[in-house]
Formats: structure tokens, C-alpha cells, sequence
């Protein structure tokens, strides 16, 4: 039976209504797509350790993480990923690509413009049609 992997990504939202996108490396499974940061979920662990546990690992910043942007699950013929998305907010530091092939900060009305992981495009979708939390 094809393993489903439980993973959590970071909607992180700044000041100006833009949303960190961050580029797979060629390092990575599916390379050269754009994901939100984040990873799998480890045995014991809720959600929103995960994500803050990885955002501190992968971009070295904290964050505090708020309400579910979308739950959704996608068959990649070798693996299935249920990605759960969350928004988020950076409480300290600033993110810097450690692991990623490249960072961005996109307007919600842009998210589009990029290539994203399949798993991804009903969040990205969501976060388009969305105005912004500050606007
Ligand atoms: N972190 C993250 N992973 C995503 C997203 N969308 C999506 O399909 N994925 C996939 C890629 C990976 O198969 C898995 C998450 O694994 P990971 O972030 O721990 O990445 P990894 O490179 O260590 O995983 P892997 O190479 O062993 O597959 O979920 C997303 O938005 N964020």
C-alpha cells in the first residue's frame, strides 16, 4: 500500500499583505517547485510544533501559527501527501533560505504567477481569491 505522509505548511504573512514562497532545491523531492515552508509531522507532535519546529530549522526564524487555511491530500503515484496549511506570522528573525533554492515575498493577487507542488494549488487558490489580513 502507497504510504501517505503527513505534512504542514507555513502561510507566513508579513506587514505588507505578502506571503513567503519558498523554492524547492534540486536537493529535494520535487525540485524547482514553489511549496510553503514546513515539512512532516513526527510521531507525538500537534501540527502547529511541527510547522514551528521546522520554519526554526529550515528558515531560522520563529513564528506563531493561527487559523487552517486548507486541508488537502494529493496522490503523487509514489507517495500520497495530506498537506495541511496554516497561516502564520514571523516573531523573530528573518527567514533565510538555508535549505531552499530561494525565498519570496508575493502578493496574495500573484501567488499564481508561480509553479507550485500539486499539493499546494488548492491553498494557493484559497490565498488569491482572499483579500489580505491587513488590507
Ligand atoms: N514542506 C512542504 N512539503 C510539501 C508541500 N507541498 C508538497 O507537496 N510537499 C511534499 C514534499 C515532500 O514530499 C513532503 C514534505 O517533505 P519535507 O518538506 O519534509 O521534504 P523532504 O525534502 O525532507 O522530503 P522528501 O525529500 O523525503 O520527500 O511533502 C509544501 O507546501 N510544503
Amino acid at each position: 500500500m502507497k504510504k501517505t505522509v503527513q505534512v504542514v505548511g507555513a502561510v507566513i504573512e508579513n506587514e505588507h499583505g505578502e506571503i513567503l514562497c519558498a523554492l524547492r532545491s534540486n536537493a529535494m523531492s520535487l525540485p524547482n517547485l514553489w511549496e510553503f515552508p514546513g515539512g512532516k509531522i513526527e510521531d507525538g507532535e500537534k501540527p502547529e510544533e511541527t510547522l514551528c519546529r521546522e520554519i526554526h530549522e529550515e528558515l531560522g526564524c520563529d513564528i506563531e501559527v493561527a487559523q487552517m487555511v486548507e486541508d488537502t491530500t494529493y496522490d503523487y503515484g509514489n507517495i500520497i501527501v495530506n498537506l495541511r496549511t496554516y497561516l502564520a506570522k514571523i516573531v523573530r528573525g528573518e527567514p533565510d533560505a538555508a535549505e531552499h533554492a530561494a525565498l519570496v515575498w508575493i502578493p496574495r493577487v500573484s501567488l499564481k504567477s508561480l509553479i507550485w507542488a500539486p499539493a499546494d494549488i488548492p491553498a494557493v487558490e484559497i490565498l488569491s481569491a482572499e483579500r489580505t489580513e491587513t488590507a
